[in-house]
């Protein structure tokens, strides 16, 4: 048995005598988009420095813990914060907490994260529905040995983004009256803010969005063979659009402003999401 497959087991089982909730779904929640663990009942909470093997988050907007409880009749468990390549952790403790997920019980992930809008038609403040990735890593997460206990050698990525929880995202926003963008988000490793050429570049490879994270859990999600959804905070334009400079504090500013329709779309998904 690989040491992961059997830390990420040490980790389920310590959060199971923490919590007595068993979850079904999992979220991860990207800059400045925690809040959303805010709203979780009878939330038990375990910073991510108690849990054995667990890396710790250390970017500005990602509170570092593990949210346990009941959100719109549903067990969920959140990752308030997320851990990234340019952080320097390696792409297994990236996805680290998906394996554990897994092991808790998950087998719906909804993921989230702030992104750069490339699509010249996207304003910042829009939510994008992921319809596919581009992994611009030049790396993955199942490079070495393949673990059976997660999944097969060569996992196919044709659905990777559920099309029937994309549908139900579509009717969810159209209920709400809410906009909701779609596209492709192409994930690069940061933590530089792109090149204008860059940008360009991302543009004519098709993608929509660009960001730093989302694609290595992704990867290891569908290995794990978890559903997944994914949504894109749009919280700036990307490089070269407005001449103006790209900030982490734009970012977080724009989370903040986007939160109330964020929580409302993400809330109304997880209500029916076990019914596709
Ligand atoms: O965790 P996410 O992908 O939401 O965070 C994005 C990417 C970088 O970590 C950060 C850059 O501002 O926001
Ligand atoms: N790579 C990347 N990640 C982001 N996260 C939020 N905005 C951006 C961006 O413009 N580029």
């Amino acid at each position: 048995m690989k040491p992961m497959v059997q830390q990420a087991q040490e980790a389920a089982a310590y959060i199971g005598k923490r919590s007595g909730h068993r979850p079904v779904i999992g979220l991860v929640l990207g800059s400045g988009l925690g809040v959303l663990a805010e709203e979780i009942r009878h939330a038990d909470v375990i910073p991510y420095e108690e849990i054995p093997h667990f890396p710790v988050s250390t970017v500005q907007g990602h509170a570092g813990q593990l949210v346990l409880g009941e959100l719109e009749g549903q067990t969920v468990v959140a990752m308030q914060g997320r851990f990234h390549y340019y952080e320097g952790y390696g792409l297994d403790q990236v996805t680290f907490p998906i394996r554990v997920m897994k092991d808790l019980g998950v087998d719906r992930l909804i993921v989230t994260n702030a992104a750069g809008g490339i699509n010249l038609d996207f304003g910042a403040g829009d939510l994008m529905l992921i319809q596919d990735h581009i992994n611009l890593m030049f790396n993955n997460p199942l490079f070495g040995p393949n673990a059976p206990e997660w999944g097969v050698r060569f996992p196919d990525m044709s659905d990777a983004y559920d099309p029937s929880y994309r549908q139900l995202a579509r009717r969810v926003a159209e209920d709400q009256n809410v906009s909701l963008r779609e596209g492709v988000y192409v994930g690069l490793t940061g933590p530089t803010y792109e090149t204008p050429a860059e940008i360009r570049m991302l543009r004519k490879l098709g993608g929509d969005a660009v960001g730093m994270s989302t694609v290595p859990e992704v990867i290891a999600a569908r290995h794990a063979g978890i559903r997944v959804l994914g949504i894109s905070c749009i919280s700036n334009l990307a490089a070269g659009i407005l001449d103006q400079p790209l900030s982490h504090d734009e970012v977080m500013e724009t989370a903040e402003q986007v939160k109330p329709r964020f929580i409302r779309l993400v809330k109304g998904i997880i209500k029916d999401i076990r019914s596709v």
